[in-house]
């Protein structure tokens, strides 16, 4: 009897973390790609997309978490080894010489080639000769490399790293610099390998288009994995309008099977006063104590903003997924004046604040600190607390507070705070199911309630 084939694992990220400086820009990232996959990487700019490439690729090193090449810590692996499974072909590169484009494609040989200054094998010369054929720059092969245009070093590039060739092909936006025809060409060539090498793709891009196209699986990237999934999934053009900020169209062109993503078209953007319409019911929660909250509005299709939250928390990730709007704030930072500007705006635009159990410390208390002026000022604030020892219960003083106690690292304010949000006539609930039914009975008109998918 033949075995099943069992899928390799061939690069492994587990909980990666890592920032430039002391400040966290990736947080937690974890990703696992099969030997053969064809992922690309999509992300606004600063998203983190080259740093985690780079972090793939054992250029950097994660703060925390570890990278697994083939099973093995990435670490252990040395530059050479790293070398002869992975090539990277980066956005640009300079080189301080005068190197002719065949002498560059030739560095592609170096880590298999006995030192640094040995001379090139004949089957050396014959991979460099191929690779510069595939990548359509045999004709530039005694052209110096800095002398070249943009476009034309990017398929330089792409040649040294099938000169090399790797298992895993990391490219950092093998298109940016190139026109239609060459971009087209180079995803083609990518994808022959792919299918012909079974060689690893995780390409970082900015064509949404054209990831559609090739890529069976998109990772919507924003300094943390938002998505990851097919193009049906992850190319949703309200999850876009989150990551981007912007607008678009998502449909299949007639006699396309391939997603497009388009800007609108003039005549079909919605008025000025349905795009500036905020949603009506606003969430604070963190620490996870919003998730089947955001779930249960999101299954009823009630629009809802979120935040402040922090990047890496969970609540800020499922926020990204089901909320129509997420205020976001850095990882583990205490909100910012910015974040709570933001926080203050909405909430005099917001109909009902639900506030989650969410565990209350000094940086989040400023959040409580607001939600109890904006009750002053007449926001509908709903308190939602576990089922036992709900706030109240607590708070009414009949029965012990220890589980908001229990949840307060403020040293007693964060519980303060709640008993006057109580006093000012918030309304204390003890399970979602209760919010719910209230929000059914009560919901003023004004609370946005979209229509059946
Ligand atoms: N060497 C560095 N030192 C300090 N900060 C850096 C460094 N490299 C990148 N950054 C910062 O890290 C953030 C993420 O950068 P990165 O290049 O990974 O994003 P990206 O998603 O690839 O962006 P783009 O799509 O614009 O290429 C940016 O804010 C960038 O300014």
């Amino acid at each position: 009897m033949v075995a099943a084939s069992v899928p390799i694992e061939q690069l492994v990220g587990q909980h990666i973390t890592f920032g430039y400086n002391e400040q966290t820009l990736l947080f937690d990232v974890s990703l696992r790609v099969q030997a053969g996959e064809m992922v690309a990487l999509l992300g606004p700019n600063g998203s983190g997309k080259t740093t985690l490439l780079r972090l793939l690729s054992g250029v950097l090193r994660p703060r925390q978490g570890t990278i697994l090449l083939e099973g093995r810590d990435l670490r252990s692996w040395g530059r050479r080894g790293i070398a002869r499974r992975i090539a990277v072909v980066p956005q640009d590169l300079h080189t301080p010489f005068q190197f002719t484009v065949e002498h560059m494609v030739g560095m592609g040989r170096a880590p298999f080639q006995s030192s640094f200054l040995g001379a090139p094998s004949k089957e050396d010369d014959v991979m460099v000769a191929e690779a510069m054929e595939e990548a359509g720059v045999a004709s530039l092969a005694g052209r110096v490399f800095n002398e070249l245009s943009g476009g034309e070093r990017q398929r330089v590039m792409i040649a040294m790293a099938l000169a090399q060739q790797p298992a895993i092909l990391l490219l950092d936006e093998p298109t940016s610099h190139l026109d239609i025809k060459y971009q087209i060409e180079t995803l083609e060539l990518v994808r022959h390998l792919n299918q012909r090498r079974a060689t690893t793709v995780i390409a970082a891009i900015h064509d949404l288009n054209l990831a559609a196209r090739y890529f069976p699986r998109l990772i919507l990237f924003q300094r943390g994995i938002v998505a990851d999934a097919g193009p049906a999934e992850v190319l949703d053009s309200a999850l876009l309008k989150k990551v981007y900020g912007v607008d678009v169209q998502v449909g299949i062109m007639r006699g396309s099977v391939h997603l497009s993503i388009l800007p609108p078209a003039e005549n079909t953007r919605a008025e000025p006063h349905e795009v500036e319409q905020h949603p009506h019911i606003h969430v604070l929660a963190g620490g996870g104590s919003g998730e089947v909250l955001m779930r249960a509005l999101a299954d009823e299709r009630y629009a809802f903003s979120a935040g402040a939250l922090n990047i890496g928390d969970s609540d800020h990730t499922l926020a990204l997924r089901l909320a129509d709007d997420v205020i976001t704030e850095q990882p583990y930072a205490p909100i910012s004046p910015g974040a709570l500007e933001h926080v203050r705006e909405r909430f005099r635009h917001t109909g009902i604040l639900i506030l989650c159990p969410m565990p209350i410390g000094p940086g989040n208390v400023p959040l409580l600190r607001e939600a109890l002026a904006a009750r002053r000022k007449g926001l509908t604030i709903l308190l939602l607390d576990a089922p036992k020892g709900s706030v109240s219960v607590c708070l009414d003083g009949k029965k012990n507070s220890s589980e908001v106690v229990a949840r307060d690292y403020t040293g007693g304010e964060g519980t303060q705070i709640l008993t006057e949000l109580v006093g000012a006539g918030a309304i204390s609930f003890a399970s979602v199911q209760e919010v719910l039914e209230w929000l059914r009975q009560h919901a003023p008109n004004n609370v946005v309630v979209r229509p059946p998918a």
